[in-house]
């Protein structure tokens, strides 16, 4: 119930529907209802039941009951049949006002609908907006262990989860319980002895029905997992598809794939079973009192009880029919709103997911840097074991350091504390002296541009791509980042130049094209602090040149921490900081460290034997 308030608060505010709604519902019951009671002199017409026209007709007076209503009805049957002369004009007379009923009652029913559509529609929207934004807040540490399959799942699955379950369910919830107790007043109206016996079935089914929805519950839960693992195989296959071919693993993940599939459909055949049995359980116990409602209600009338004529017990059944449609709605808007309820648990666990990295509340504005970037006995673990052990260091403004080591040495660890994609256990990084978590997330991360290794684009025009985050930007300045960058040439060669698409992730360009507009967009931001990580690892040495290049004028008059494996890059840094299992091992200038014939010197002639 927590969680149904929770996502009905996406739909606030709700008097913006609910009386809407309701209006619009009682509309639709009354007139249905009205319509079938259109049977009784129908029927009573059809077979010339009709009494005697009485002479004088009194017009009823206004009372808000049922009573009113029916003479009323006689009070305009009667009349009708007086100055016609005829009962086949009655006929007429009562096929017109069911005609009118049934358009005002789906009229009204139709309009609900609408109300629904409006209430479903913002309160899903809410909700994949706010999913969305809190994808785009949390941590780094989040995704590293979270798949991403399981991510896309419940932005697409459990969103659609809840507006096929939920909505629908919540639809039939607020409208055919009314229906029912209509229709179970207009019983009762008809003949209280039958409807005291059928009103004892209503119980039992619903006892039935609860005890097979809460099973249900648990293999929801189940089966959208595993639907999270089918993405996963399937995104990994899709992001790995040139390896996996190069490899001949096609076999191997295609076993993966059927093995979690496999899982995946004996759950949901067990579940949509049960489901299934939800329908026909109530089916069977319906059908069962309605043949003893025809065998008790029929002898009544065949015995010529003065209790029931036969043309209102043939209403009755039909009214009563009525209400064994909203009664299985309801049954199975139950175990789909289980269902719906554990997608909607799904999303609100990610909601509810603290974000680690917060901004105090009275954080600092910083807009430009003028001195330093301090690391002060900084340590730093993702989970049990420190990869960062009290690292001491200063970049003064203008200067290049490099960080240099072996592979897992904390390399990148060190650039990532930068901009807090994570926060430091022990000790601070200060800028200017301030430390990081005291100055706002945004005013920090606008200080830092990062160029990575795998050059990161987005599915959208050059132009976009780096101009990354600013739709308005002044193309000439776009124009003249990228000739910096050693990127304009090709540009210009593209089907559309700057207006090109590039494609998912870039894959339209080469390699070395798709770093240099990483620069571009690197310079374009212009940044005072700049990280370089492996920018140039990946690419040949053709391509390396121009990538360097581009790169040399970026880190012009900029502070620079350079991530290389490539020793003679960085041979001109201020310094070279050495890594070794999360610690500082050595530094200084190449010269010096060259002369110390430590772990450097040992990396460059690695290097230099290549
Ligand atoms: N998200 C993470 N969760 C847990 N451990 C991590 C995570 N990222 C890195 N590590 C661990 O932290 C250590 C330092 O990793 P880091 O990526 O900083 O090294 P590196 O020097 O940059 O290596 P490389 O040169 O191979 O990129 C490694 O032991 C690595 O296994």
């Amino acid at each position: 119930m927590k969680t149904f308030k929770r996502l009905l608060r996406f739909a606030t505010p709700l008097h913006h529907y609910i009386p809407e709604y309701v209006i619009y519902t009682l509309i639709g019951i009354i007139f249905g209802m009205v319509n079938f009671a259109m049977l009784i002199p129908l029927l009573t017409v059809i077979f010339k039941q009709v009494g005697e026209v009485p002479q004088v007709l009194p017009h009823p007076v206004f009372s808000f009951s049922i009573d009113y209503f029916v003479q009323l009805f006689n009070y305009y049957f009667y009349s009708f049949i007086k100055a016609s002369g005829s009962k086949q004009s009655a006929l007429y007379f009562v096929c017109g006002v069911i005609g009118v009923c049934i358009t005002i009652a789906n009229l009204g029913r139709y309009m609900s609908a609408r109300v629904m559509v409006r209430l479903k529609m913002t309160m899903l929207s809410r909700l994949r907006t706010n999913l969305y934004d809190k994808f785009t807040r949390l941590p780094m540490g989040f995704y590293s262990q979270q798949q991403k399959g399981d991510l896309l799942s419940t932005m697409a699955n459990d969103v659609l989860e809840i507006e096929s379950n939920v909505i629908n369910a919540m639809q039939i919830l607020l409208r055919d319980p009314f229906i029912i107790i209509g229709y179970f007043a207009a019983l009762f109206y008809l003949s209280v002895n039958l409807t005291l016996f059928t009103i004892v079935f209503f119980p039992v089914s619903g006892l039935l029905i609860s005890y097979v929805s809460k099973k249900l519950k648990q293999k929801g839960w189940f089966s959208q997992e595993l639907l999270g693992k089918i993405l996963n195989v399937t995104e990994e296959t899709l992001s790995g598809i040139r390896i996996i071919q190069s490899f001949t693993a096609e076999r191997f993940m295609r076993n993966k794939f059927a093995e979690v599939d496999n899982r995946f459909v004996k759950v949901s055949k067990s579940m949509y079973n049960q489901r299934e049995l939800a329908s026909p359980i109530s089916e069977i116990l319906g059908v069962i009192v309605i043949v003893i409602l025809v065998i008790y209600g029929g002898t009544l009338v065949l015995n010529g009880s003065d209790l029931l004529t036969g043309a209102t017990f043939m209403t009755y059944l039909v009214f009563y029919s009525q209400i064994m449609q909203p009664a299985k709605n309801i049954s199975t808007a139950v175990t789909s709103m289980q269902k719906g309820i554990v997608a909607s648990e799904r999303i609100f666990k990610i909601m509810d997911t603290v974000e680690s990295i917060q901004e105090k509340p009275d954080a600092i504005t910083v807009n430009n840097f003028n001195s330093s970037v301090e690391y002060d006995n900084v340590s730093f673990k993702y989970e049990q074991q420190y990869v960062l052990k009290h690292i001491r260091l200063t970049i003064k403004k203008g200067q290049m350091i490099a960080l240099v080591g072996r592979s897992g040495a904390g390399k990148s660890t060190m650039a990532d504390i930068l901009p807090r994609f994570y926060d430091v256990n022990e000790g601070a990084i200060r800028i200017d002296g301030n430390d990081i978590r005291d100055i706002k997330i945004h005013d920090l991360r606008s200080l830092i541009g990062v160029v990575s290794q795998e050059a990161i684009l987005f599915n959208d025009t050059v132009i976009n791509n780096i101009a990354f985050g600013q739709p308005n930007a002044n193309r000439e300045a776009i124009v003249a980042a990228a000739k910096i960058a050693n990127a304009h040439e090709f540009i210009e060669q593209l089907e559309n130049g700057y207006d090109t698409f590039i494609g998912d992730r870039g894959l339209k360009l080469s390699g070395g094209q798709r770093q240099r507009l990483t620069i571009a967009r690197a310079i374009f931001k212009n940044p005072p602090i700049l990280i370089l990580d492996e920018a140039t690892s990946a690419l040949d040495t053709e391509s390396e040149k121009l990538v360097q290049g581009a790169l040399d004028k970026l880190m012009q008059n900029r502070t620079t921490i350079v991530i290389a494996h490539r020793l003679s890059t960085i041979q001109h840094a201020n310094e070279i900081i050495v890594m070794d299992q999360g610690e500082i091992k050595e530094r200084g200038t190449h010269d010096e460290l060259l002369q110390q014939q430590g772990i450097y010197h040992k990396l460059v002639e690695m290097q230099e034997f290549k």
